[in-house]
């Protein structure tokens, strides 16, 4: 029975390195080589149209409809000479994957033969068969029909013979079905509210652009170990496994020699990764066993974004030339680290001043101290929010342990920071606003050491840290699409600079100077968001406690953490920014709800199957060996001996009827609490039945699994154990 779990053990060690070879041409040259970038935008377009286009890309001019044509000609030319056959409109539904539907370029020549076609009508917009989606009756309601549209800002690239166009994806009613629509939005909105702002300081700002550095974090394992736990394949992570007796306790696979197969797909991923344009940098071992890391240089937020989604495909198409399956879910392995994909969240000007980093003067560090304390305030009024957006049923596993931040949101600033803002709050404007000779007037905002960009502490447990010149939101989960906390924050801060602009602009109307106005305003603010400023151990009691007591969203229940996207005051702020409607928002909660209930009842499913299944009959042969071993003692051994001697396994008979008998008795209760969850219309109070009644169960029986797995002979076990999937590669 177990022979699966044995042999694929074996094959697994048996693996070698699968040769990578190194490509001829170097990174530099073959960067971007399947990317339709300005460079071959230039080459392959009339200069009008690639002017009107770059226009359109780095200003987000207009794009006329009739350059669409010519456009889409050039892209046809590029790519019909890379080889490639078929086009898609590549985009986000609310699945947290990608979409997409390939056609061929070819065409009737009206002369009974192909022709190769691609028009700018189907380049600008197309109607995909899309109504299976998720849209949370926004479709339903009124009209079936979505709508891909391309986005001009995001280039196009290849992928085997497909040209790659990503899009947008809306209803017919123009309500947002997608990511992408919304983030382009929220980067709209927050570039306009931050250049207002820039303008205190420096007139000459014309754009503000919000940049993403993701930092993913994934788990691999072997393909034929994966193969042998259906829970890993129809969830993701693993339902049931005792802890291994090593795992990470000795630190010693973080930042280690990264492993021969490993390192293999690694440098396959990269070479891909680059020629696709993604402009990767870091890899390494990460703190689980078989746990690692990737991280690109951080490029602008929607670009960020797509390459993000497009690496994640990618890993789990060159995972598996390695013999690997990559999991990115952001807790595969109970009692080790969980994954996440730190978003290390910063705001540029076009005039080159990164707005999150200090500077060298100080009306430089004014500048610095005002975006940073506006981001404070709108974590601060929309903490509950960000949980949201970061929020998931696979994330609730992560949140709360092994370096992952608690369900809490807060911002951790470091010392030095820390001073800054404690200086301005507790001196009077006259104190840090004087006059002095030349200069005409001095400003007392202390200099902050630039080495600070560097230099910060790290805190591990922060949700969302300053990290010397960005910020970096650290709860977000492994397999999320990073737009949905993206949207959220840049949408948030939008609004905050605007309300800041207003009460700025309100007391130089009453005639202060600008500098005393801008001062007196940050002063109020650093007093009004100080709830969410928390330096310490976000995972200890009293922090829980506190946070409560300051205000903060501390609930832990997901379905309930998504009323905070319907509050009024997340409404007024999404409608405020023009990033999304209450309609928009209502949709999406339940597709939100629907969907963590699907997943809770996934894995349901899954552990019900796997403990009928697998575990409960090898629990039982081993008892049956046991009592015939117990009955052979009888008539072996004087009756009181065989007592004596058959102690111990008349304890483990009892305990594996006792467990069995919890398992059987908890699953069939599970089915029960599954089919009256099932029955209620409301998809919200159905996800907080599944949350409230399913989860739990899920946890009991795995406990006695667990504990089965401890006593059961080994040569019987089915499943791949944790030091298995943890330890081989
Ligand atoms: N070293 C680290 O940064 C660990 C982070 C951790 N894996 C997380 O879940 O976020």
């Amino acid at each position: 029975m177990s022979k699966l779990r044995f042999r694929v053990v074996e094959t697994a060690f048996k693996k070698k390195a699968v040769e990578v070879a190194t490509p001829v041409e170097r990174p530099s040259e073959y960067f971007a080589k399947y990317v339709f970038n300005k460079e071959k935008m230039f080459k392959y377009l009339p200069s009008k149209v690639y002017n009107a286009l770059i226009d359109a890309i780095d200003n987000g001019a207009p794009l006329d409809r009739s350059i669409a044509d010519e456009v889409a000609a050039g892209m046809k030319k590029w790519a019909t000479e890379m080889g490639v056959t078929h086009y898609t409109h590549w985009f986000a539904p609310l699945t947290e994957g990608t979409a997409e539907k390939h056609d061929a370029f070819v065409e009737h020549d009206g002369k009974g033969g192909m022709m190769e076609e691609f028009t700018g009508k189907l380049l600008v917009q197309q109607e995909p068969d899309a109504s299976s989606f998720p849209n949370g009756g926004i479709r339903n309601t009124f009209e079936a029909r979505g709508y891909s549209a391309w986005d001009p800002s995001s280039p196009a690239f290849i992928v085997d013979d497909t040209l790659c166009i990503p899009t947008v994806f809306i209803a017919y009613t123009g309500e947002a079905l997608d990511y992408k629509a919304p983030l382009l939005k929220a980067l709209r909105a927050v570039d306009k509210a931050a250049v207002d702002v820039c303008h205190y300081f420096n007139p000459e700002v014309k754009k503000v652009v919000a940049y993403l550095g993701w930092e993913q974090e994934y788990f691999l394992v072997d393909e034929g170990l994966y193969a042998a736990r259906p829970d890993l394949l129809m969830t993701g992570r693993t339902l049931m496994g005792h802890d291994s007796a090593k795992n990470q306790q000795l630190e010693d696979h973080y930042f280690g020699a990264i492993p021969t197969r490993v390192a293999a797909f690694m440098k396959d991923l990269e070479i891909e990764a680059l020629k696709l344009g993604i402009p990767v940098k870091t890899r390494h071992n990460e703190v689980a066993p078989n746990q690692f890391e990737l991280a690109p240089i951080f490029e602008e937020c929607n670009l960020a974004n797509d390459h993000n989604l497009l690496i994640m495909s990618l890993m789990r198409k060159v995972s598996r030339r390695h013999g690997f399956r990559v999991l990115l879910h952001e807790k595969p392995f109970k009692g080790v680290n969980g994954s996440g994909k730190h978003n290390n969240w910063s705001l540029g000007t076009d005039t080159g001043i990164l707005l999150m980093g200090p500077g060298k003067t100080p009306e430089d560090n004014l500048r610095f101290v005002t975006f940073v304390v506006n981001t404070l305030m709108a974590v601060y009024h929309h903490n509950g929010l960000l949980k949201a957006s970061i929020s998931s049923a696979t994330n609730a596993h992560r949140l709360g342990a092994n370096e992952a931040p608690p369900a809490i949101i807060s911002s951790f600033l470091g010392k030095q920071l820390s001073q800054v803002l404690d200086h301005i709050e507790n001196s009077t404007k006259d104190d840090l606003i004087s006059l002095s000779g030349k200069q005409g007037m001095k400003l007392d905002i202390p200099q902050i050491p630039e080495l600070l960009i560097d230099n910060t502490d790290r805190n591990r447990t922060s949700p969302f840290a300053f990290t010397g010149n960005r910020f970096e939101f650290r709860a977000v989960g492994s397999e999320a699409n990073c737009a949905s906390a993206m949207i959220a924050l840049n949408s948030a801060v939008a609004n905050q600079l605007t309300k800041f602009k207003k009460d700025v602009d309100a007391l130089i109307e009453k005639g202060e100077p600008k500098i005393s106005a801008i001062l007196e305003i940050i002063r109020s603010y650093i007093k009004e968001c100080k709830a969410i400023h928390f330096d310490g151990n976000g995972y200890s009691d009293e922090w829980k406690e506190e946070a409560a007591r300051r205000g903060l969203d501390c609930e832990t229940s997901v379905p309930v953490i998504f009323d905070n996207y319907l509050k009024p005051e997340t409404i007024a702020m999404f409608e405020a920014t023009g990033v999304m409607t209450k309609k928009e928002l209502e949709a999406r909660n339940e597709v939100k709800w629907e969907t963590y209930t699907k997943k809770i009842q996934i894995e349901a499913r899954v552990l019900g199957d796997l403990a009928m299944n697998h575990i409960i009959p090898v629990a039982t042969q081993y008892q049956t060996d046991l009592i015939n071993n117990v009955y052979k003692m009888q008539s072996l051994f004087p009756a009181e001996k065989a007592a004596k001697l058959s102690a111990k396994n008349l304890e483990l008979i009892e305990e594996i009827a006792d467990r069995t008998a919890f398992i059987k008795e908890h699953v069939d209760a599970m089915v029960e609490a599954r089919k009256v969850a099932n029955k209620i219309e409301s998809e919200r109070e159905k996800a907080i039945a599944y949350h409230d009644t399913i989860t739990p169960a899920l946890e009991e029986i795995r406990y006695h699994i667990d504990k089965l797995e401890l006593i059961v002979d080994n040569q019987m076990w089915t499943l791949p154990k944790y030091r298995e999937l943890l330890f081989v590669r």
